[in-house]
């Protein structure tokens, strides 16, 4: 099994996905540099961390999403590959038009960093098998934009097919319909603004992120 995390300038989060992934794992992640042309070859997944790429210039997201790399992270999600966009990772996904919407920001023009519930809407996906859907789960957010918009007929039919994979208990940013986090058609690439490598040990004053790494990474066992 291989494993990724992709730095941009800016990222902060990287290391905490790393580390988590690789507590999981059993295996170091391979690190990523957004300059490099290629991803390297035989990768079974992929993590955009969170984070202020290029300063969230223009906005958040938006220069990370034409990134080289980013090519490269686009074909892989197009081959299959699993992609988690956590944070700023979900911005850049939205931007690169791997997900649907925007993250505009927050409803209150704060920076939000607090440990929010969560109700898991998809425990069918690769990323939450180890969830039971109607869960309530509690995973730290940090970010100044993290308000999802998308318009009636996008969210609708992310509703329709199963495509909300979070939704907040609490709407801390303003959110539409709750969303916290959005799966693509395919079912193979999610973004999510809360953080589930922020909650992986009881050190971290909670371990609900763990189950889906664990989700994830059982689904590869093999690969
Ligand atoms: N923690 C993060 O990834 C922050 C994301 C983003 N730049 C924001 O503040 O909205």
């Amino acid at each position: 099994m291989k494993t990724a995390v992709v730095t941009f300038p800016g990222s902060n989060c990287d290391r905490d996905m790393w580390v988590a992934l690789r507590d999981v794992s059993g295996k170091e992640p391979v690190k990523v540099w957004h300059g490099d042309a290629d991803l390297p070859g035989g990768l079974d997944f992929i993590a955009l961390p969170g984070g202020f790429s290029y300063g969230d210039y223009l906005r958040s997201g938006a220069m990370a999403a034409n990134s080289p790399i980013m090519r490269s992270v686009a074909a892989a999600a197009e081959r299959g590959v699993p992609v988690l966009g956590v944070c700023n990772g979900f911005q850049v996904l939205t931007e690169a038009q791997l997900l649907p919407g925007a993250l505009m920001r927050n409803a209150a023009q704060t920076f939000i960093c607090r440990t929010v519930p969560l109700v898991v809407e998809n425990d069918t996906s690769l990323f939450a098998s180890a969830y039971t859907k109607g869960e309530t789960i509690r995973i730290p957010v940090a970010h100044h934009d993290g308000n999802y918009f998308a318009d009636d007929e996008t969210l609708d039919r992310l509703e329709g097919e199963g495509r909300v994979a979070f939704r907040y208990a609490e709407n801390c940013n303003g959110s539409r319909r709750d969303i916290a986090g959005v799966l693509n058609g395919k079912g193979n690439v999610l973004g999510m603004m809360p953080h589930p490598e922020r909650a992986i040990e009881p050190a971290h004053g909670g371990s609900d992120g763990r189950r889906l790494f664990e989700s994830v990474i059982g689904s590869l066992v093999g690969a």
